[in-house]
C-alpha cells in the first residue's frame, strides 16, 4: 500500500453528504427482510448486488426506494446506522452530517418518530463507540412536491431539537429548487440549517435557485455548475461549499469515468469542494474509497487530500471547539 493510499483512508474525515438509507448493505437487507417476514425478489445477496448497475439517477432511486422497504422498526434503523458508523470509522470518518428521507418512510406507514428513535439510539453514542460526532439532516423528496414537504416540515418541527437542518433530494429534473421557497423560508425561521441537492443531473440554473431562492448554505453535488462560469465565480467568491460525490457521479453516469470528472476544474476555479460518498452501499465505496479513487484517477496528492479534509470541516455545521480539534487531527495524522 502506498503512503498516499494510506493517507486517503487514514486522514480524519468529515462527511457531509451521506444518505443513511444508501448505506443499507445487501447483507442487512436480507437480514431485515427475514426478521420482518418480507420476501425479496432476489435469490441472495449477490443477485441483489448484481442489480446495482444504473443508467441514471432515476434507475438508482427505483432500487433505493424499494430496498428501504425492509426498514420497519426503530431497531432496524438503529442497525442501519450502526453499520454505517462502523464502516465509516474504518475509513477515518470523525464527523458525519447524515441525511435521511422521512417521507420515504412515512408514506409507507413507518412513523417519523420510529425513524428518529431508531437513528438516535445509534447516533447518540456514536462519538463514544466510534469516535464519530453526528448530526441529522432531514431531506424532502422534491418529486413529491412542496405541499407534502410543507406538511412534513410541520411534523419535523415537533422534533426540532433532533435535527440540525433540512435538505432536498430525489429526482431532480423537472423539480426545481424554487418550488420549495416557502418551505425553506419556514425552516430558516425555525433556525434550521439549509442545504439542497442541485446540479447533479439538473442544470446550473437549479444551483442558482438553491442559492438565491432557497438561501442554502451548501450545495449537494453542484457539479453542473461548471456549465456556467458566472456561477462558478459566485461559488468561489462566497465560499459556498459543494458536497461532491465522485463515485456516485460515475455510477449514475453524470460523467463517463472518473478521469473526466469536473472536480479538478472546480478546485482550480477556487470552489470549496468536499469529498463524500452519497449512497455508499450502492455506489461501490465509502468516503475513504472516494478519497482513494480521486487520488488514483485524478492525481490528487497527499496535500490535496488533506485540503479536502479541511474543506469539509470548514463546510460543516460543527461547533468551534470540535472544528479546531478535527483540524489539529488532520495536521497531525
Ligand atoms: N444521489 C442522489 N440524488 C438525489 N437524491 C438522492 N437520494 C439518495 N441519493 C440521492
Ligand atoms: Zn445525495
Amino acid at each position: 500500500m502506498s503512503t498516499e493510499t494510506s493517507t486517503a483512508l487514514r486522514v480524519p474525515k468529515t462527511e457531509l453528504h451521506i444518505h443513511i438509507e444508501g448505506a443499507l448493505e445487501p447483507e442487512l437487507t436480507f437480514a431485515l427482510a427475514e426478521r420482518n417476514g418480507i420476501t425479496l425478489p432476489y435469490a441472495g445477496v449477490e443477485e441483489l448486488r448484481g442489480k446495482y448497475e444504473f443508467g441514471d439517477l432515476q434507475s438508482f432511486l427505483d432500487l433505493y426506494y424499494t430496498g428501504m422497504n425492509v426498514l420497519r422498526s426503530a431497531a432496524d434503523f438503529t442497525e442501519l446506522a450502526d453499520g454505517y458508523l462502523a464502516r465509516a470509522a474504518a475509513q477515518g470518518v470523525r464527523h458525519a452530517e447524515i441525511f435521511f428521507d422521512p417521507q420515504a418512510h412515512t408514506t409507507r406507514g413507518v412513523a417519523l418518530e420510529t425513524v428518529l428513535d431508531g437513528l438516535e439510539a445509534s447516533l447518540s453514542s456514536s462519538e463514544h463507540r466510534f469516535g464519530i460526532s453526528t448530526e441529522l439532516i432531514a431531506c424532502f423528496l422534491r418529486d413529491r412536491g412542496s405541499e407534502e414537504a410543507s406538511r412534513m416540515l410541520d411534523e419535523l418541527l415537533e422534533h426540532r431539537q433532533r435535527i440540525i437542518g433540512i435538505g432536498l433530494d430525489s429526482a431532480e429534473l423537472g423539480h426545481p429548487p424554487g418550488d420549495f421557497a416557502t418551505v425553506f423560508s419556514r425552516a430558516r425561521q425555525a433556525g434550521l440549517r439549509l442545504v439542497a441537492h442541485a446540479g447533479e443531473e439538473g442544470p446550473a440554473d437549479y444551483v442558482w435557485q438553491a442559492l438565491d431562492v432557497l438561501g442554502v448554505e451548501r450545495v449537494d453535488h453542484g457539479v453542473r455548475a461548471l456549465d456556467d462560469p458566472e456561477l462558478v465565480s459566485r461559488l468561489a467568491r462566497d465560499r459556498i461549499p459543494l458536497t461532491v460525490c465522485p463515485l456516485s457521479n460515475v455510477r449514475l453516469r453524470g460523467v463517463a469515468n472518473l478521469r473526466e470528472h469536473s472536480l479538478p476544474r472546480l478546485v482550480d476555479a477556487g470552489v470549496l469542494a468536499t469529498i463524500n460518498s452519497d449512497d455508499p452501499s450502492y455506489f461501490g465505496g465509502y468516503v475513504g474509497d472516494n478519497f482513494r479513487a480521486i487520488e488514483r484517477e485524478l492525481g490528487f496528492d497527499e496535500a490535496a487530500l488533506r485540503e479536502f479534509a479541511r474543506n469539509s470541516v470548514e463546510a460543516s455545521f460543527l461547533r468551534d471547539s470540535r472544528r479546531e480539534q478535527l483540524l489539529a487531527e488532520i495536521e497531525s495524522t
